[in-house]
């Protein structure tokens, strides 16, 4: 398969350059030439597949011979060696949940494919690599534990000061080894332009053999579209079926679009935002106006500059009717969210995390006018998030014992300013 910058203004690629570029020198993002539609008898069939399988063949679609059957379907398997769980909240209403990975987000998911192509790709090879990732929160910490030990890897990660979880905190700072945390004065758009920043400089990227490991690269968003088939083979069939994304970055909801363009007879996606509501502003104005991130208490979605609005550009036609025909959004403030944590908890026993709360609203609001069956993406373990959702509920939450193990531990964390400068003495140094 060969991927495209959304800038065209670089030649064409295969998926293992795309995959080890990250970001094209024009600063667009990579995408599929052809996004392969799958056969009928596939959707036909798809209720009694495996989920390695359906795994299997829609990843297939993206990496075509590049590698083998026998070896992708080593990485699906290896990847997805956890649940993916639909539970029914409410008549209807169900929370697909992807937080039974080893760091308790849906960014497992990514990042451990991510690992696993690039090491298939590398195993020849002695070359050093450098993963550089911004994180809001749960990116960081799946990428960390995906790529720990890694031969000739180093992951450097920036994260903004004071802006994520305790615990995420810890997930991201206290591993070593190959692991580099730098706590950033500056908000998730500062790190994430750094680290744009860094790719565009050829220099700093070629000496450093720079991969990324942010939804900017197309490894993370081929596995992340499984989840939108995986739903429809448990739940698809005679209903409509409506999914609401609670969204930030937009790679989660742009993965669902693929799957959707690939014959995914999903009727209706809802992006559901926070108080960085850049996308849903969107839909209602017509304006595409990124601006600087505030402080919620979904912080994983305090994304200010959304990077695959671009990738969504291209799948819809830049106009925003073509947004407004495929995609509903809807913004929730921090009140909304915390009451409908304590509603729902009261009401049916289910926990929600404040990211998974902003999705079931959105959900809720597109189903009042709508009879269908409808899922939201539980995207993060409430446990993440005590210091949020204790006092909501006004009980102890259960801390899973992968994540309890990284309480204890010791953080180590570089703190720089939101300058590439300081970034670079930091890679001097690895
Ligand atoms: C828990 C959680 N929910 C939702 C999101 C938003 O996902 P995306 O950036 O793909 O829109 C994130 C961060 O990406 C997250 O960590
Ligand atoms: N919410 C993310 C932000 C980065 O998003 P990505 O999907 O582009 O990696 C996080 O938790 O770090």
């Amino acid at each position: 398969m060969k991927y495209y910058s959304t800038n065209k203004q670089v030649p064409e690629v295969s998926f293992e350059k795309a995959i080890f570029q990250g970001l094209p020198d024009d600063n667009g993002l990579y995408m599929p030439k052809t996004i392969t539609q799958l056969p009928r008898a596939f959707f036909e069939n798809i209720h009694d597949m495996e989920l390695h399988d359906i795994a299997y063949e829609v990843a297939k679609c993206y990496i075509e011979d590049e590698i083998p059957e026998e070896e992708l379907r080593k990485i699906v398997a290896g990847t997805l060696s956890f649940d993916l769980p639909l539970v029914e909240v409410e008549d209807n209403v169900y929370a697909l949940e992807l937080y039974h990975g080893p760091t308790c987000a849906f960014k497992d998911v990514g990042a451990r494919f991510l690992a696993r192509c690039l090491s298939y790709f590398s195993r020849q090879s002695d070359k050093k690599a450098t993963i550089l990732v911004a994180t809001s929160g749960d990116t960081g910490s799946a990428v960390a534990s995906g790529f720990l030990g890694m031969k000739n890897i180093n992951v450097v990660i920036l994260y903004p000061k004071g802006k994520i979880s305790k615990i995420q905190e810890q997930q991201l700072t206290t591993l070593g080894e190959n692991i580099t945390a730098c706590e950033v004065e500056g908000t998730f758009d500062d790190c994430q332009k750094m680290v744009k920043d860094a790719f565009l400089n050829l220099e700093l990227k070629e000496k450093y053999n720079l991969t990324s490991a942010n939804s900017i690269n197309m490894a993370r968003l081929v596995p992340q579209s499984f989840y939108y088939f995986w739903t429809y083979a448990m739940l698809g069939g005679d209903k409509d079926l409506y999914i609401s994304v609670p969204s930030g970055n937009y790679g989660n909801l742009t993965a669902g679009l693929l799957a959707k363009k690939m014959g995914l007879p999903i009727k209706q996606y809802i992006a559901s935002a926070n108080a960085n509501d850049i996308v849903p502003a969107y839909l209602r104005s017509g304006n595409f106006e990124p601006r600087r991130s505030v402080e919620t208490i979904s912080n994983a979605m305090d994304v200010g500059n959304p990077s695959n609005f671009y990738r969504m550009n291209d799948l819809f036609g830049a106009e925003v009717d073509n947004f407004r025909n495929e995609l509903k959004g809807y913004t929730y403030s921090d009140e909304q969210t915390a009451d409908t944590i304590k509603q729902v908890y009261g009401d049916t026993g289910y926990l929600l995390d404040p990211h998974g709360a902003v999705g079931y609203l959105g959900l809720k609001e597109y189903m009042k006018d709508h009879d269908g069956i409808g899922v939201f993406l539980e995207t993060a373990h409430p446990a993440k998030f005590l210091d949020v959702v204790e006092p909501i509920i006004d009980e102890k939450v259960e801390i899973p014992q992968r994540l309890q193990d990284y309480i204890e531990r010791e953080k180590v964390a570089i703190e720089i300013n939101a300058d590439l400068g300081q970034l670079e003495s930091i890679l001097e140094k690895l």
